[in-house]
């Protein structure tokens, strides 16, 4: 699908079975998404644009390839996405940081948005939304329609675990946005949870519940 990178790096793959297990205790849980974070970026800002730039060696003066233009978004979608922040900035430390704050109505699943700041001037940056769970798609097409409204041009998702139905959500309103994916599952359950999935990922990075 254009515009889908679905990943298949093997320490991709082994770390999010980590996450899957029940078992994994919150501790484990927030230092394996940032890991899976990190491994997501490395692969999602390929494209990051660079230019040349004169550096002194202790041997010789030469141009030589340094990250160009303005400084990119991490934009978390809270609370989840907050835990992949520390991986993005890992790989950018001079990444800004903006917030959008949604929770899925237990309901009806329709995201409610609760907070919203991002930094300017978002035009001219390349954005990044971070969430570990894109399951009905809901909060993802929210998101991404604020920082658009905003005046996002240049944006990307990552997120580490995505259910069929969102991709096609996603992919259908914002055919424009680059998603990156750790793994695909299989399908979403009555209450719109990813199966096999790894269950409530804010509450597992945060210790609610
Ligand atoms: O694709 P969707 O069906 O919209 O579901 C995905 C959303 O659900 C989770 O957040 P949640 O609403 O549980 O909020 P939380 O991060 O505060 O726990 C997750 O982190 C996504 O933001
Ligand atoms: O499986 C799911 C679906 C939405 N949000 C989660 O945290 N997990
Ligand atoms: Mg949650």
């Amino acid at each position: 699908m254009k515009n889908v990178f679905i990943m298949d790096h093997p320490l991709i793959q082994h770390k999010i079975s980590l996450l899957r297990k029940k078992e994994t205790g919150t501790n484990e849980f927030r230092r394996l998404v940032e890991e899976i974070a990190v491994l997501i970026g490395f692969e999602a800002f390929r494209d990051l644009p660079l230019e040349d730039v004169e550096v002194e060696t202790p041997i010789e003066t030469c141009m030589t390839p340094m990250l160009a233009g303005k400084k990119l978004a991490v934009v978390p979608v809270l609370r989840a996405g907050l835990g992949m922040v520390n991986g993005i900035t890992t790989l950018v430390p001079s990444a800004k940081i903006g917030h959008i704050g949604l929770y899925r109505d237990p309901e009806t699943h329709e995201p409610h948005e609760y907070y919203c700041k991002l930094p300017v001037p978002i035009e001219q940056r390349q954005i990044v939304v971070v969430d570990p769970m894109l399951a009905t798609g809901g909060s993802a097409v929210a998101a991404v329609d604020f920082i658009k409204k905003h005046g996002g041009k240049t944006i990307k998702c990552m997120f580490i675990i995505a259910a069929p139905e969102g991709i096609e959500r996603l992919t259908k309103a914002h055919p424009d946005v680059q998603v990156y994916v750790g793994h695909l599952d299989r399908e979403l359950n009555e209450a719109a949870y990813i199966c096999p999935g790894l269950g409530d990922a804010g509450d597992r990075i945060f210790g609610t519940k």
